[in-house]
């Protein structure tokens, strides 16, 4: 079943320093069912500006997105969003951060919610935690079980491992397939590091100057091994599409 659909999309800026008419010039793809995609692509290439696309926080200036077959026109429960910095209530506990979503839907079972979901992001004993006592991974569980407390059809993650350092970071990404395999959610997630997509992803959509350059399947079955001859050709086959200034901010 698809789940996004991406139909002749073009974003453009009023005040935008770039030498190409529109930051999104054309983008069409689809998302299936319970996918895992990656958008790749290195700075400036217009991945934020898609991801705040789809989560309903901009206009595009032509073409539509579906997600579950309706348009997306505003934010709404049945998109979740990760943002890099969690964007936590400093003031709430963890319990009450995750609790948020489900109480502002009025929903009865909230609290039930923010257990089932502390416990499938590996928090258990942090409930009463304010976000300032965990650590940055800690924060980021918090951040994806919030995002999911909604129960939304469709979870976008921009960046969501970037400011973890790199051994937390490989943690994390562990984490996230496991947490994707029990929730079976379709997860759209940005990143600039060409391993993190080959890692992570079903597909990998690689964006450059605003068109998608590539749409490519990872055909390597799950955990991978980054020592994997495939694994190391998938990864070169991206990494020639970059520059060697690039390299540096794509290799991370
Ligand atoms: N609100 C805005 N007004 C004007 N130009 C913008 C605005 N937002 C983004 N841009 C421009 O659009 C282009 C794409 O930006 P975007 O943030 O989508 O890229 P990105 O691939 O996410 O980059 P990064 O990885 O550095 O975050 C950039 O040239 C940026 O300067």
């Amino acid at each position: 079943m698809k789940n996004v659909l991406v139909k002749n999309l073009y974003k453009s800026y009023e005040n935008q320093n770039i030498d190409r008419n529109y930051v999104l010039d054309n983008i069409n793809f689809e998302v299936g069912d319970n996918e895992f995609i990656c958008i790749l692509g290195k700075s400036g290439c217009g991945k934020s500006t898609l991801l705040n696309l789809l989560a309903g926080f901009i206009k595009p200036t032509k073409g539509e997105i579906y997600v579950s077959g309706k348009l997306v026109q505003k934010p709404s429960a049945e998109i979740g969003v990760v943002f890099q910095d969690h964007a936590l209530f400093p003031w709430y506990t963890v319990t009450e951060n995750i609790a948020f979503g489900p109480k502002l839907n009025k929903d009865k079972n909230a609290d039930k919610i923010a257990i089932r979901l502390i416990d499938m992001v590996g928090l258990n004993g942090y409930e009463d935690h304010y976000p300032s006592s965990l650590s940055g991974g800690m924060q980021q569980r918090v951040g994806i079980a919030r995002a999911l407390a909604t129960n939304p059809k469709l979870l976008l993650m921009d960046e969501p491992l970037g400011a973890l350092d790199a051994l937390t970071r490989e943690k994390m990404r562990l984490e996230l397939l496991k947490i994707w395999e029990k929730t079976k959610k379709t997860i759209i997630f940005i990143t600039h590091s060409v391993s993190e997509a080959v890692y992570l992803a079903d597909r990998v959509i690689l964006l450059e100057e605003g068109k998608v350059g590539m749409d490519v399947r990872i055909e390597i079955e799950r955990p991978r091994d980054t020592k994997d001859q495939r694994f190391i050709d998938y990864v070169q086959m991206f990494k020639d599409r970059f520059t060697e200034q690039e390299l540096l901010e794509v290799s991370k």
